[in-house]
Order: C-alpha cells, then sequence, then structure tokens
C-alpha cells in the first residue's frame, strides 16, 4: 500500500485521483523582506516555486487538477502594478495542463477588488461571492469556502458586508489598529482585519451541499484559505466564525479533511470528531531554491499528500 510517509507494503492500489496543492505565493516584484513576526518572506522567488510545482504536477502526468489556497500576490506588491502582477502569478497556473481551482485571501483582496479579481481567477458567481463546490469523481465532493464572505478588505468600503465586519471588530478587538492582536486573549486573537467569516447565506448553502453530499454518499473535501481549527493553526490565523462553519460541518459524517493555507509556517490536527485540517506551508517563506507544493493521491479511505521541500507529506487515514 502506498504512503506519503514513505512506508510501503506488497500491494500498490492505484488513486481514485491526484491533485495539486500550493498555498500563498503572494509574489510581487519587489526585495525581499519580513512578516510582522520578523520571518523571512521573498516575493520574487515565490513566483519560481509555483513555476517548479506547475512543472513537477505536469511531469507527473497523472493529476486530474490543483487547487491553489490563496494569497496569489503578496499586499506589499504597488497598487498600479496590482492588475499585472496577479495577472503574471495566474498565467504560470495556467501552464498546468488541467484546470485550477483558485480561492481568495486576504493579499489578493489587497490588489485587486472582488469585482476584478473573481473574473481573473474564474470564480464566476456573479453576486461577488467567491465559494462553490465541485465533484471530480462521482463519489467525492469538493467545497470551496469563500473566508472572506465578511471582511473589512474586499468590499467597497460602504457595502454592508464591510460594515458588518467592521463593526464585529469594533465589538471584539479594542485595538485602534484592528490587525493588531495585543491585549486579545486565547481564540479571540483571530478578530484581526485580515480575517474574516463565512456568512448566513454561505453558511446555508454549505449546509445544503453537505446534506447533499450525505445524500448521494459522497466524501467531502472542504477548503477554506482560512484555517478551521484551532488545533491545526495559530490563534491570530483563524476564520472569525471557524466554531459556526465547524458546527454544519460537524453536524453531517461526510467531510473527512479540511485544507487550508494563510498560516504560514503550515500544520496538522484531527478534530473532536475525527476529521483532518491540514494547513500548507507557505511559498512565500522558501528560501531561494528551497519549495513547498505537492499532490495528493486521494483514495476510499483515505488522502495521502505527498510533499516536495516545506511542505511536509502525511498520511491523512479517515477515522470515520
Ligand atoms: N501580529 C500582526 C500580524 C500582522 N499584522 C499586520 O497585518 C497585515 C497582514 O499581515 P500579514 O502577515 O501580511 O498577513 P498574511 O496573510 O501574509 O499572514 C497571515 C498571518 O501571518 C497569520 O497569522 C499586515 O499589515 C501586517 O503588518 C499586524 O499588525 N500584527
Amino acid at each position: 500500500m502506498g504512503s506519503a510517509n514513505g512506508f510501503t507494503g506488497l500491494q500498490v492500489k492505484k488513486p481514485l485521483f491526484s491533485f495539486g496543492v500550493i498555498s500563498d505565493v503572494q509574489y510581487a516584484d519587489i526585495p525581499d523582506g519580513r512578516s510582522f513576526l520578523g520571518v523571512p518572506r521573498y516575493y520574487r522567488h515565490s513566483i519560481l516555486v509555483l513555476q517548479r510545482a506547475v512543472k513537477q504536477w505536469n511531469l507527473l502526468n497523472n493529476l486530474s487538477f490543483a487547487i491553489n489556497f490563496g494569497d496569489i500576490a503578496d499586499g506589499f506588491c504597488p497598487k498600479d502594478r496590482s492588475m499585472e502582477t496577479v495577472c503574471k502569478v495566474v498565467n504560470e497556473f495556467k501552464k498546468f495542463r488541467c484546470p485550477v481551482y483558485h480561492m481568495i485571501g486576504n493579499h489578493c483582496l489587497y490588489n485587486l477588488p472582488r469585482s476584478e479579481l473573481l473574473p481573473l481567477l474564474k470564480i464566476q458567481r456573479g453576486d461577488g461571492c467567491a465559494y462553490y463546490d465541485f465533484c471530480p469523481v462521482p463519489g467525492y465532493r469538493f467545497v470551496v469556502l469563500d473566508g472572506y464572505d465578511i471582511s473589512a478588505i474586499g468590499w467597497p468600503p460602504g457595502h454592508p458586508k464591510t460594515k458588518q465586519a467592521m463593526q464585529l471588530l469594533q465589538v471584539k478587538n479594542p485595538n485602534t489598529d484592528k490587525n493588531s492582536p495585543v491585549g486579545l486573549q486565547g481564540l479571540d486573537r483571530r478578530f484581526l482585519m485580515f480575517n474574516g467569516a463565512v456568512g448566513e447565506e454561505q453558511l446555508q448553502w454549505l449546509d445544503g451541499v453537505l446534506q447533499e453530499a450525505t445524500s448521494l454518499k459522497q466524501k467531502v473535501v472542504v477548503c477554506c484559505h482560512l484555517p478551521l481549527d484551532p488545533g491545526a493553526s495559530t490563534e491570530e490565523a483563524l476564520l472569525w466564525n471557524f466554531d459556526e462553519v465547524m458546527e454544519v460541518i460537524h453536524h453531517y459524517n461526510c467531510v473527512k479533511v479540511c485544507l487550508s493555507g494563510h498560516d504560514h509556517k503550515g500544520g496538522h490536527s484531527i478534530d473532536s470528531r475525527g476529521i483532518h485540517h491540514k494547513v500548507f506551508e507557505a511559498a512565500l517563506e522558501c528560501p531561494p531554491g528551497t519549495d513547498a507544493f505537492g499532490y495528493v493521491d486521494v483514495y476510499d479511505d483515505r488522502l495521502l499528500l505527498f510533499g516536495t521541500g516545506r511542505l511536509e507529506s502525511c498520511d491523512l487515514y479517515f477515522t470515520h
């Protein structure tokens, strides 16, 4: 049996399908810098990581699609170069021979408004939201959440969703700089302007999708730029209403794995109901010559993640 951890048995079973993964490319044509916490960021090198990812995915020749977990261009990109920068990264993804499913992150929204960003990423719902689902095979469904549905970034200033987000931040974060977690305790440290929430309509949509998946006996993989479990992520990176989303997910047995980005160091946990949460290591934080991308082999009872470089391989065996 195959294993992402390098252990192999006698029988090699073919996966049902496979897909590529990469997160937080955050490319910009600017000198290297550091995160707020001092972690080095290699803005020009990150697109080389993406190029090597696409090369690997094409060479493998057995992937059905790839998923980009968001933040394709960095917020420090000069605003008059945002469009060309986002297009440059999207064009690298287009060199992959199969479909690429994108999701939006905070840095995407620092660069472009939703009205310009979503058509480039081929997310075309028509209402400005960026959640959707797809079925690569009849037995599996992927749900892509819009973690910035309720957000202080990305919607126009007077938009009801901007107002809702600002009201929540006003209550939850007393700091003048709403990106600062200073003084916030424990899980409350997630109430930062660079995070967001899944809105009521999207929660109802998620509930409907999981109900349908259950009746069709489909296994579900939930994808979101923002992590959904405190065990897999720092508190500062969590979706504001991760608890409400997980309440919907835990109502059903169909969700086996949740995948995300945003917390650049990566992480893994198994939550109280046995669901795996994997946070992908960021392409942006790979020192020159190193990588962070991978691919996933999907079976009936597990996902095997094969990471390259800083993206850690792991076996995600379903517990139910
Ligand atoms: N403790 C912090 C962290 C960040 N900021 C400021 O918030 C803005 C966005 O931060 P940034 O690190 O660029 O966001 P990423 O999406 O790249 O990374 C995700 C986080 O690391 C998750 O933990 C930026 O203006 C920062 O300076 C802050 O004020 N205080």
